[in-house]
């Protein structure tokens, strides 16, 4: 039996950048699969390193996909015994809700496929403005067998300890047991995850079962703790050429209405022709990077995220940042290596 490991984390929280290093240790083997929430996989072509066996599903988040969103099928496949992997890691979408995922992996018709455990990725900076805004905590905190808090980095130094110890304090009110390990830039132990997340067969006093099997019976009646999954939506727009750094820029900093998220591979017109970068956006802070070359597999595009999106006017405005230009504005390019210095 293949253990199947289950990575989530609210939209932009670094699981991706989790999943990437957790690859790049080396001997095991292992199969992953990437959910995506836009018309678009961006992450499975973010995914680097040592991927044995990849699948992607893309299109809405996994939790909410009919038929467990092809997860069933993604999982059978990867987990065959002649692929001898050692584990499958789940990547579900910023918008997925871990006690459905968790639920959907638990009652999988994957014949070598078990339960691994549930690696949830905090920001630790966003968190307590996005996630848990306080009242009763997240019920997201009973699915975990490990929590991540990441982007540690990002806090002054004086504030870490503090910020651990909240966090800590929080996740504790509806699990008494996952440990919670602060890291910068996703570097988690990767025997961490793996050795937690194999011993984790849930025995039944863990909360995650207890919870697991409220939800069979309550609620929205598919499984689903409907107060807390979070509708978000996503809008995909496609580039057809090298577009204007400036343009995509300006609708960076001042994003539409409602978007919390905006991600996606696009190449810009440089006096050398097109140049293809990473842009990420997660709430107020932008990220650019150049494109890892495997990203290539997906058709340069963006994807917006967020809660409620006028899906219309934020298609409109991707299409303008998208537009083909036809000359290399220097001040625009001068600008996205501001960002990238400042994304290094
Ligand atoms: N400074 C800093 N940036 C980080 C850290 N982790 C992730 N990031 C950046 O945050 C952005 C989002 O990271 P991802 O790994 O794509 O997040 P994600 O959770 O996979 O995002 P979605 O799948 O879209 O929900 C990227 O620009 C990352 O480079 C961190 O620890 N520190």
């Amino acid at each position: 039996m293949i253990p199947v490991i289950a990575l989530t984390g609210h939209l932009g929280a670094g699981k991706t950048t989790v999943l990437n290093h957790l690859l790049r240790r080396p001997g095991a083997r292992v199969g992953v699969v990437v959910n995506d929430f836009g018309a678009i996989n961006v992450d499975a072509g973010l995914v680097t390193g040592q991927v044995d066996e990849a699948a992607s599903i893309a299109g809405g988040c996994i939790c909410c996909l009919p038929e467990a969103g092809g997860l069933d099928q993604a999982l059978s496949r990867l987990t065959e015994p002649r692929l001898r992997l050692d584990a499958v890691i789940v990547e579900a979408s910023g918008a997925a809700e871990p006690l459905a995922l968790a639920r959907l992996i638990r009652s999988s018709g994957a014949e070598h496929a078990r339960p691994g455990g549930l690696v949830d990725v905090i920001d630790a900076v966003e968190h307590f403005r996005t996630v848990d805004t306080g009242g009763l905590p997240p019920a997201r905190y009973a699915a975990a067998s490990l929590v991540i808090a990441n982007k540690m980095d990002l806090l002054p130094p004086e504030q870490r300890e503090t910020r651990l110890a909240e966090l800590t304090a929080r996740v504790r009110e509806r699990n008494p047991v996952a440990p919670v390990v602060p890291t910068e830039r996703g570097a988690i132990d990767p025997a961490l995850v793996f050795d937690v997340a194999e011993a984790e067969d849930p025995p039944d006093q863990l909360p995650i079962a207890a919870l697991l099997r409220s939800l069979e019976t309550g609620h929205d009646g598919h499984g689903h703790d409907a107060p807390l999954h979070e509708h978000a939506s996503a809008v995909t727009a496609r580039a057809d050429g090298p577009a204007d750094a400036g343009a995509i820029l300006d609708l960076l900093e001042d994003p539409p209405r409602g978007v919390y998220r905006l991600k996606g591979c696009v190449a810009v017109r440089t006096p050398r022709g097109g140049r293809r970068y990473l842009f990420n956006l997660v709430g107020a802070s932008i990220h650019v990077a150049p494109a890892p070359p495997r990203s290539a597999d997906g058709a340069d595009a963006l994807v917006a995220i967020g809660p409620e999106l006028d899906e219309a006017e934020v298609g409109a405005r991707l299409a303008a940042a998208l537009a083909p230009a036809d000359r290399a504005a220097a001040a625009g390019l001068r600008r996205l290596q501001r960002y990238r210095r400042l994304s290094a």
